[in-house]
């Protein structure tokens, strides 16, 4: 079993982010070990689900068909956008490796390459996930207009054929999506965290294995980046402390603030409702956590001030 040219086995899903991700973690695990990788296609229901996602409304749908090929024996290892990882992390999956982020930032892809400022009132703009919708309409009322939210969904590509067909006047999608797809070049422009802050874990991937094969863990945990690791702990903490599931109206932030050499950790984090009409919005700093417990204690710290200012209240039905 030692055998080093025997090939590790790469758990994907089929969608071009998938493929474009997994490609690139499989090429750096080819430079790491010199064994061969190959790729193992696995359709996961939310890719074949017609329904909203939302009424889906479990969080995780992208990943569980991965991991029940991890736990068959199926796979070796998988690669999952951090933000569609549920938090709770099951004791028999190792998350081996969290690779340094890309632009964690939402993006706008807009007709004639309008900036959301420059779209006129009543624009329609697509998405289906009501963090963005919560974010957009309390930016465009601060603004003095009103657009119009509309619920899609589909792949990258999909998304962007909306505004291509004229249906719709711009999406919202996430930077590191289209940059790993090479379409980077559609966004008009990218959403300041000030106005919209991403979902916890966004811009992130995270490469599983089973916590039984301890050496493979070892070997991929040198692909780990311990800032984006601790920005992300801290992310999904205030996420589960809120009690919201991936569908929540819940964005995160945890960026490092540096001058000259990195000193400290600030998170920000907003809950608000759809309609944008009332949103929480706290940011806390300290030390860089050396720790995953102090990252997840500063994201609990979060949650805590921002349920006090009425969070629970906005969220809707919880997730689960
Ligand atoms: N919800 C689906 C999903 N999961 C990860 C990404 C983009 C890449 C990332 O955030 O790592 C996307 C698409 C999007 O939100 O635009």
């Amino acid at each position: 079993m030692n055998d080093t040219q025997t090939p590790l086995r790469l758990g994907t899903r089929r969608s071009k982010l998938a493929m474009a991700q997994s490609g690139q973690v499989a090429q750096a695990v080819r430079e790491l070990t010199g064994r061969p990788v190959e790729l193992v296609e696995i359709t996961t229901y939310g890719d074949v689900s017609r329904e909203h996602l939302a009424q889906i409304g479990g969080t995780g749908v992208f990943v569980s068909a991965l991991r029940d090929a991890l736990l068959a024996g199926d796979i070796d290892f998988a690669v999952h956008s951090l933000k569609d990882l549920p938090t709770g992390q099951p004791e028999e999956l190792a998350l081996a490796a969290i690779p340094r982020r890309e632009d964690p930032r939402d993006a706008l892809v807009a007709r004639d390459g309008l900036t959301f400022a420059q779209l006129p009132a009543g624009a329609r703009v697509g998405t289906g996930s009501p963090r963005r919708m919560a974010q957009l309409n309390a930016w465009a009322r601060e603004l003095g207009k009103d657009i119009e939210t509309v619920p899609i969904r589909g792949n990258i590509d999909t998304r962007l054929g909306f505004v291509a067909s004229g249906e719709l006047d711009a999406v919202v999608l996430a930077a590191a999506g289209l940059t790993r797809i090479g379409r980077l070049a559609d966004v008009s422009e990218l959403l300041a965290p000030d106005h919209v802050l991403p979902a916890p874990g966004q811009g992130a991937l995270a490469i599983e294995c089973a916590a039984t094969n301890a050496p493979l863990a070892a070997t991929l945990a040198e692909l780990d980046d311990p800032y984006t690791r601790a920005a992300v702990t801290a992310e999904r903490s205030l996420l589960a402390a809120l009690e919201a599931g991936c569908s929540a109206p819940v964005g995160a932030l945890a960026d490092l603030l540096a001058d000259g050499q990195v000193t400290e950790m600030r998170l920000r984090g907003v809950v608000g409702t759809v309609d944008g009409k009332t949103l929480v919005q706290l940011s806390t700093t300290g030390p860089v956590p050396s720790s995953g417990e102090e990252a997840v204690a500063m994201g609990r710290e979060l949650a805590a001030a921002m349920l006090d200012k009425g969070a629970a209240g906005l969220m809707g039905e919880r997730a689960h």
